[in-house]
Protein backbone atom coordinates (compact mmCIF):
# COMPACT_ATOMS: atom_id res chain seq x y z
CA UNK A 1 0.00 0.00 0.00
CA UNK A 2 1.58 2.96 -0.57
CA UNK A 3 0.11 6.37 0.94
CA UNK A 4 -0.89 7.90 -2.69
CA UNK A 5 -3.59 5.24 -2.69
CA UNK A 6 -5.05 7.23 0.83
CA UNK A 7 -5.41 10.94 -0.41
CA UNK A 8 -6.52 12.77 -3.36
CA UNK A 9 -3.60 13.99 -5.38
CA UNK A 10 -4.32 17.18 -7.26
CA UNK A 11 -4.08 17.98 -10.45
CA UNK A 12 -2.75 21.21 -10.50
CA UNK A 13 1.57 21.42 -10.53
CA UNK A 14 3.43 19.79 -7.81
CA UNK A 15 4.55 23.13 -6.29
CA UNK A 16 0.46 24.29 -5.97
CA UNK A 17 0.17 21.03 -4.64
CA UNK A 18 2.46 20.66 -1.74
CA UNK A 19 1.94 24.84 -0.38
CA UNK A 20 -2.32 24.58 -0.70
CA UNK A 21 -3.65 24.19 2.22
CA UNK A 22 -6.58 21.88 2.56
CA UNK A 23 -9.01 24.30 4.58
CA UNK A 24 -8.59 27.95 4.17
CA UNK A 25 -11.13 29.65 6.52
CA UNK A 26 -11.50 33.57 7.19
CA UNK A 27 -14.08 35.23 9.24
CA UNK A 28 -16.54 32.55 9.43
CA UNK A 29 -19.92 33.44 11.38
CA UNK A 30 -22.82 31.49 11.80
CA UNK A 31 -25.83 32.19 13.58
CA UNK A 32 -29.39 30.79 13.34
CA UNK A 33 -32.71 32.20 13.73
CA UNK A 34 -34.66 31.06 16.83
CA UNK A 35 -38.54 32.74 15.96
CA UNK A 36 -37.00 36.42 16.92
CA UNK A 37 -33.91 35.84 18.30
CA UNK A 38 -30.78 35.44 16.42
CA UNK A 39 -28.24 32.80 18.00
CA UNK A 40 -24.53 33.75 17.00
CA UNK A 41 -22.80 29.74 16.54
CA UNK A 42 -19.68 31.20 15.30
CA UNK A 43 -18.26 34.68 15.41
CA UNK A 44 -15.39 35.11 13.08
CA UNK A 45 -13.48 31.73 12.68
CA UNK A 46 -10.18 31.64 11.03
CA UNK A 47 -8.56 28.82 10.57
CA UNK A 48 -6.03 27.32 8.01
CA UNK A 49 -5.12 23.66 7.94
CA UNK A 50 -2.08 22.20 5.63
CA UNK A 51 -1.58 19.00 3.96
CA UNK A 52 -1.01 15.97 6.33
CA UNK A 53 -1.39 18.43 9.67
CA UNK A 54 -3.88 15.96 12.22
CA UNK A 55 -5.68 18.65 14.39
CA UNK A 56 -8.24 18.22 16.75
CA UNK A 57 -11.20 20.88 17.76
CA UNK A 58 -12.13 20.50 21.37
CA UNK A 59 -14.84 23.04 23.37
CA UNK A 60 -17.70 22.35 26.02
CA UNK A 61 -21.02 21.27 25.14
CA UNK A 62 -22.58 24.82 23.06
CA UNK A 63 -19.08 25.92 22.16
CA UNK A 64 -19.80 25.61 18.33
CA UNK A 65 -17.96 22.42 17.65
CA UNK A 66 -20.71 20.67 15.76
CA UNK A 67 -21.31 24.26 13.48
CA UNK A 68 -17.93 24.30 12.83
CA UNK A 69 -17.96 20.72 11.79
CA UNK A 70 -20.95 20.80 9.79
CA UNK A 71 -19.37 24.42 8.03
CA UNK A 72 -15.41 22.53 7.12
CA UNK A 73 -17.80 19.13 6.28
CA UNK A 74 -20.08 21.23 3.75
CA UNK A 75 -23.04 19.94 5.33
CA UNK A 76 -23.86 24.00 6.07
CA UNK A 77 -23.13 27.03 4.35
CA UNK A 78 -21.84 30.15 6.64
CA UNK A 79 -23.87 33.31 7.83
CA UNK A 80 -20.72 35.30 6.42
CA UNK A 81 -16.82 34.90 6.19
CA UNK A 82 -14.65 32.79 3.03
CA UNK A 83 -14.33 28.89 3.53
CA UNK A 84 -11.69 27.26 0.66
CA UNK A 85 -11.41 23.82 0.64
CA UNK A 86 -8.50 22.05 -0.98
CA UNK A 87 -8.50 25.16 -3.35
CA UNK A 88 -12.42 25.02 -4.25
CA UNK A 89 -14.47 28.65 -2.82
CA UNK A 90 -17.05 27.19 -0.87
CA UNK A 91 -19.29 29.82 0.52
CA UNK A 92 -21.17 30.54 -2.26
CA UNK A 93 -22.74 26.97 -3.97
CA UNK A 94 -25.70 25.61 -3.86
CA UNK A 95 -26.73 22.33 -2.25
CA UNK A 96 -26.42 19.81 -5.08
CA UNK A 97 -23.06 21.51 -5.54
CA UNK A 98 -21.49 21.13 -1.89
CA UNK A 99 -22.59 17.39 -2.17
CA UNK A 100 -20.62 17.15 -5.01
CA UNK A 101 -17.28 18.84 -2.77
CA UNK A 102 -18.15 16.81 -0.22
CA UNK A 103 -17.96 13.34 -1.89
CA UNK A 104 -15.38 14.43 -3.73
CA UNK A 105 -12.98 16.07 -0.88
CA UNK A 106 -14.34 14.58 2.63
CA UNK A 107 -14.36 11.05 3.94
CA UNK A 108 -16.66 11.73 7.28
CA UNK A 109 -15.96 9.35 10.09
CA UNK A 110 -18.83 9.59 13.22
CA UNK A 111 -19.65 8.41 16.86
CA UNK A 112 -22.04 5.96 15.71
CA UNK A 113 -20.11 4.28 12.53
CA UNK A 114 -23.14 5.03 10.44
CA UNK A 115 -22.95 1.71 8.86
CA UNK A 116 -25.57 0.03 6.77
CA UNK A 117 -26.35 -3.17 9.46
CA UNK A 118 -27.26 -5.52 6.35
CA UNK A 119 -24.26 -4.79 4.52
CA UNK A 120 -20.97 -6.66 4.59
CA UNK A 121 -17.84 -4.70 5.54
CA UNK A 122 -16.79 -4.78 2.24
CA UNK A 123 -19.89 -3.52 0.87
CA UNK A 124 -20.44 -0.60 3.55
CA UNK A 125 -16.91 0.29 2.44
CA UNK A 126 -17.26 -0.39 -1.33
CA UNK A 127 -20.86 2.35 -1.19
CA UNK A 128 -18.98 5.77 -1.70
CA UNK A 129 -17.39 4.61 -4.76
CA UNK A 130 -21.10 3.17 -6.14
CA UNK A 131 -21.65 7.00 -6.22
CA UNK A 132 -18.54 7.46 -8.01
CA UNK A 133 -19.51 5.42 -10.72
CA UNK A 134 -16.89 2.87 -10.61
CA UNK A 135 -16.95 -0.61 -11.78
CA UNK A 136 -17.92 -3.56 -9.58
CA UNK A 137 -14.67 -5.44 -9.87
CA UNK A 138 -12.79 -1.85 -8.94
CA UNK A 139 -15.00 -1.00 -6.50
CA UNK A 140 -14.25 -4.12 -4.73
CA UNK A 141 -10.80 -4.50 -4.94
CA UNK A 142 -10.27 -0.50 -3.57
CA UNK A 143 -12.58 -1.66 -0.90
CA UNK A 144 -10.69 -5.17 0.05
CA UNK A 145 -7.45 -2.58 0.13
CA UNK A 146 -8.86 -0.41 2.60
CA UNK A 147 -10.42 -3.13 4.56
CA UNK A 148 -6.53 -4.71 5.17
CA UNK A 149 -4.87 -1.55 5.72
CA UNK A 150 -7.57 -0.93 8.69
CA UNK A 151 -6.49 -4.37 10.06
CA UNK A 152 -9.64 -6.19 8.86
CA UNK A 153 -8.22 -8.12 5.54
CA UNK A 154 -9.77 -11.45 7.45
CA UNK A 155 -13.42 -9.78 8.50
CA UNK A 156 -15.23 -8.61 4.77
CA UNK A 157 -17.57 -10.84 4.89
CA UNK A 158 -18.86 -9.90 8.20
CA UNK A 159 -21.91 -7.28 8.83
CA UNK A 160 -21.89 -4.79 11.30
CA UNK A 161 -23.73 -6.75 14.00
CA UNK A 162 -21.05 -9.26 13.50
CA UNK A 163 -17.95 -7.28 14.42
CA UNK A 164 -16.68 -5.24 17.72
CA UNK A 165 -17.52 -1.78 18.00
CA UNK A 166 -13.52 -1.03 17.96
CA UNK A 167 -14.18 -2.98 14.12
CA UNK A 168 -17.22 -1.12 13.15
CA UNK A 169 -15.17 2.32 13.36
CA UNK A 170 -12.50 0.70 11.50
CA UNK A 171 -14.90 0.20 8.88
CA UNK A 172 -16.27 3.48 8.78
CA UNK A 173 -12.47 4.16 8.68
CA UNK A 174 -11.78 2.29 5.48
CA UNK A 175 -15.23 3.38 4.28
CA UNK A 176 -14.45 7.46 4.68
CA UNK A 177 -10.51 6.78 2.96
CA UNK A 178 -12.33 4.52 0.19
CA UNK A 179 -12.45 7.43 -2.22
CA UNK A 180 -9.11 9.05 -1.51
CA UNK A 181 -10.56 12.46 0.23
CA UNK A 182 -8.52 15.33 0.96
CA UNK A 183 -9.47 15.77 4.55
CA UNK A 184 -10.62 12.48 6.60
CA UNK A 185 -12.93 14.73 9.38
CA UNK A 186 -13.87 12.64 12.41
CA UNK A 187 -16.62 13.96 14.85
CA UNK A 188 -15.75 12.02 18.45
CA UNK A 189 -14.84 9.30 16.75
CA UNK A 190 -14.43 7.08 20.48
CA UNK A 191 -17.40 8.80 21.95
CA UNK A 192 -19.34 5.21 21.60
CA UNK A 193 -15.85 3.05 22.19
CA UNK A 194 -14.61 1.96 25.83
CA UNK A 195 -10.96 3.41 26.48
CA UNK A 196 -8.96 0.64 25.19
CA UNK A 197 -10.87 0.14 22.04
CA UNK A 198 -10.56 4.01 21.57
CA UNK A 199 -6.58 4.21 22.00
CA UNK A 200 -6.92 1.69 19.39
CA UNK A 201 -8.33 3.83 16.76
CA UNK A 202 -6.42 6.29 17.75
CA UNK A 203 -3.66 4.96 17.10
CA UNK A 204 -4.55 4.00 13.54
CA UNK A 205 -5.12 7.94 13.28
CA UNK A 206 -1.80 8.76 13.86
CA UNK A 207 -0.41 5.51 11.38
CA UNK A 208 -2.87 7.23 8.84
CA UNK A 209 -1.61 10.67 9.92
CA UNK A 210 2.14 9.39 9.06
CA UNK A 211 1.18 8.07 5.92
CA UNK A 212 -0.20 11.46 4.94
CA UNK A 213 -3.73 11.93 5.36
CA UNK A 214 -4.48 15.68 6.88
CA UNK A 215 -7.11 14.58 9.59
CA UNK A 216 -9.55 16.82 11.49
CA UNK A 217 -10.65 15.42 15.12
CA UNK A 218 -13.60 17.08 16.67
CA UNK A 219 -13.96 15.76 20.18
CA UNK A 220 -14.96 17.37 23.69
CA UNK A 221 -12.14 14.78 25.84
CA UNK A 222 -8.97 16.64 26.71
CA UNK A 223 -7.32 13.64 26.63
CA UNK A 224 -7.93 12.90 23.10
CA UNK A 225 -7.49 16.20 22.16
CA UNK A 226 -4.19 15.76 23.62
CA UNK A 227 -3.01 12.98 21.00
CA UNK A 228 -2.89 15.41 18.12
CA UNK A 229 0.22 18.03 17.48
CA UNK A 230 -2.27 20.66 16.92
CA UNK A 231 -5.41 21.55 19.03
CA UNK A 232 -7.98 24.36 18.64
CA UNK A 233 -9.79 25.24 21.27
CA UNK A 234 -13.27 26.97 20.86
CA UNK A 235 -15.23 28.43 23.25
CA UNK A 236 -18.36 30.33 22.95
CA UNK A 237 -18.32 30.46 19.44
CA UNK A 238 -14.60 31.52 19.04
CA UNK A 239 -11.27 30.16 18.78
CA UNK A 240 -9.72 31.08 22.28
CA UNK A 241 -6.24 28.20 21.34
CA UNK A 242 -4.88 27.38 18.07
CA UNK A 243 -1.17 25.75 18.32
CA UNK A 244 0.52 22.73 19.65
CA UNK A 245 0.18 21.25 22.76
CA UNK A 246 -2.38 23.15 23.89
CA UNK A 247 -1.91 23.81 28.10
CA UNK A 248 -3.33 21.39 30.23
CA UNK A 249 -5.64 24.60 31.79
CA UNK A 250 -6.71 25.69 28.43
CA UNK A 251 -7.56 21.80 27.77
CA UNK A 252 -9.45 21.44 30.93
CA UNK A 253 -11.77 24.81 30.39
CA UNK A 254 -12.23 23.18 27.25
CA UNK A 255 -13.69 20.03 28.10
CA UNK A 256 -17.39 20.13 28.79
CA UNK A 257 -17.80 19.83 32.79
CA UNK A 258 -20.17 17.11 33.06
CA UNK A 259 -17.95 14.97 31.19
CA UNK A 260 -15.86 13.72 33.77
CA UNK A 261 -18.83 12.77 35.61
CA UNK A 262 -19.79 10.98 32.87
CA UNK A 263 -16.84 8.94 31.90
CA UNK A 264 -15.93 8.55 35.46
CA UNK A 265 -13.43 10.83 35.47
CA UNK A 266 -11.54 10.63 32.54
N1 LIG B 1 -29.97 24.57 14.31
C1 LIG B 1 -29.77 25.42 15.32
N2 LIG B 1 -30.69 26.35 15.63
C2 LIG B 1 -30.47 27.23 16.63
N3 LIG B 1 -29.37 27.24 17.41
C3 LIG B 1 -28.43 26.32 17.15
C4 LIG B 1 -28.57 25.36 16.10
N4 LIG B 1 -27.46 24.58 16.09
C5 LIG B 1 -26.67 25.04 17.09
N5 LIG B 1 -27.25 26.08 17.72
C6 LIG B 1 -26.68 26.84 18.84
O1 LIG B 1 -25.36 27.18 18.51
C7 LIG B 1 -24.48 27.02 19.63
C8 LIG B 1 -23.36 26.04 19.28
O2 LIG B 1 -23.94 24.75 19.10
P1 LIG B 1 -23.08 23.48 18.64
O3 LIG B 1 -24.05 22.35 18.48
O4 LIG B 1 -22.26 23.86 17.48
O5 LIG B 1 -22.15 23.26 19.92
P2 LIG B 1 -21.25 21.98 20.29
O6 LIG B 1 -19.97 22.53 20.81
O7 LIG B 1 -21.19 21.04 19.17
O8 LIG B 1 -22.06 21.34 21.48
P3 LIG B 1 -22.17 19.75 21.91
O9 LIG B 1 -20.81 19.34 22.34
O10 LIG B 1 -23.15 19.80 23.06
O11 LIG B 1 -22.70 19.01 20.72
C9 LIG B 1 -25.35 26.56 20.78
O12 LIG B 1 -25.69 27.69 21.55
C10 LIG B 1 -26.58 25.99 20.11
O13 LIG B 1 -27.72 26.13 20.91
Amino acid sequence: MTTQTLYATDTVNESTQYTRPVIAMRDMTKSYLMGETRVTALHGVSLLVQRNEFVTIIGPSGSGKSTLMNLIGCLDRPSSGEYILAGQPIAHLNRSQLAQIRNRHIGFVFQGFNLLPRATALDNVALPLIYAGIRRSERERRALEMLKLVGLGARIHHKPTELSGGQQQRIAIARALVTQPSLLLADEPTGALDSRTSAEIMEMFHLLHQAGLTIVLVTHDPGIAAAALRQVVLRDGRIIYDGPKAPASILSTASDPLSSTREGGA
